[in-house]
């Protein structure tokens, strides 16, 4: 199966590097002018695709970018990208083009895990759902937290408290987690985001809390982060290859 990947981070990365048979790179959709960093051929218009699946690395702005004319074009995109879902003109434009044009969107769980869970227990009506999200600070850089001056910061600051669409729309590269969170429970306004630098923690670490019919649970994941971005856990990199290899496994956990 052939597999083009959107974007070069170290998602991208991680994933190029780790996929294996009957799983294959055959693509890179990148920016104009932007250099594969691997001996694969680059495109930048996604017109220009040529896969049996997609496997987004490149955040909301690729998804943006990129998306709706891989859909239209009845292309299965893998992603991560779950805060595009939040913007609701551009969740909007994804799925009409998949209507369109046949494609799929598949949201990989990315860097926490209990989402099977949180997804059956929608089924029997949720009551509350929270999220927490702690980082080391290092793991907020480039997000609105730096205005509370991140390298100097001695005990937990929470950055960030109210609902994951606000969550995901401010921190579109950090709150992936809590739009997953949302859109496989009780929806972007009622899930509760809470959004911590916490120089006391080396891992990125998310807490997933929820009550309903099913009873309640919580769960938290230490995730260590990704070489090369401490924003991102390696987990998402690795959640997003199994959406990959569950494509063409004969037996499927979902
Ligand atoms: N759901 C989850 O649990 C998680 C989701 N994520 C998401 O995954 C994304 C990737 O993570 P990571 O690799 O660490 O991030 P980086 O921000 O390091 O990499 C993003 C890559 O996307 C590329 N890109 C951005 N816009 C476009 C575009 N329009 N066309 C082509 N390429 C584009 C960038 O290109 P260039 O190098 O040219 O600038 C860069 O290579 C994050 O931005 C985040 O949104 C991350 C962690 C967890
Ligand atoms: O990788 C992580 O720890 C989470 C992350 O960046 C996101 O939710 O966007």
């Amino acid at each position: 199966m052939r597999v083009a990947i959107i974007g070069r981070g170290p998602i991208a990365q991680y994933i190029a590097e780790h996929l294996k048979p009957p799983l294959a790179l055959a693509q890179m959709l990148l920016r104009p002018g932007a250099e594969a960093p691997l001996d694969v051929p680059a495109v930048s218009d996604a017109r220009d695709v040529d896969a049996d699946v997609v496997a987004d690395c490149a955040g909301m702005d690729g998804l943006r970018a990129h998306g709706p004319a891989l859909l239209e074009a009845g292309h299965r995109v893998f992603t991560l990208s779950a805060a595009a879902f939040a913007d609701a003109a551009l969740a909007e434009s994804l799925v009409a083009a998949a209507e369109r044009g046949g494609g799929r969107i598949i949201l990989a769980a990315g860097a926490i895990g209990a989402i099977d869970t949180l997804s059956a227990a929608k089924v029997g009506g949720l009551t509350a759902v929270r999220y927490t999200g702690r980082k080391p600070p290092a793991g907020w850089a480039g997000t609105p937290a730096e205005r509370f001056g991140l390298k100097s910061l001695t005990e937990p600051l929470v950055h960030f408290e109210g609902n994951a669409r606000d969550a995901a729309l401010a921190y579109p590269k950090n709150a992936n987690v809590a739009a997953t969170v949302a859109l496989a429970g009780i929806g972007f306004e009622a899930t509760t985001v809470r959004l911590i630098a916490d120089p006391g923690v080396a891992a990125n670490t998310h807490t997933l809390e929820a009550e309903g019919a099913f009873g309640r649970f919580s769960a938290t994941f230490e995730a260590a982060p990704l070489p090369g971005n401490p924003r991102s856990s390696g987990l998402a990199a690795m959640s997003l290859l199994r959406a990959l290899e569950s494509e063409v496994a004969c037996v499927r956990i979902v």
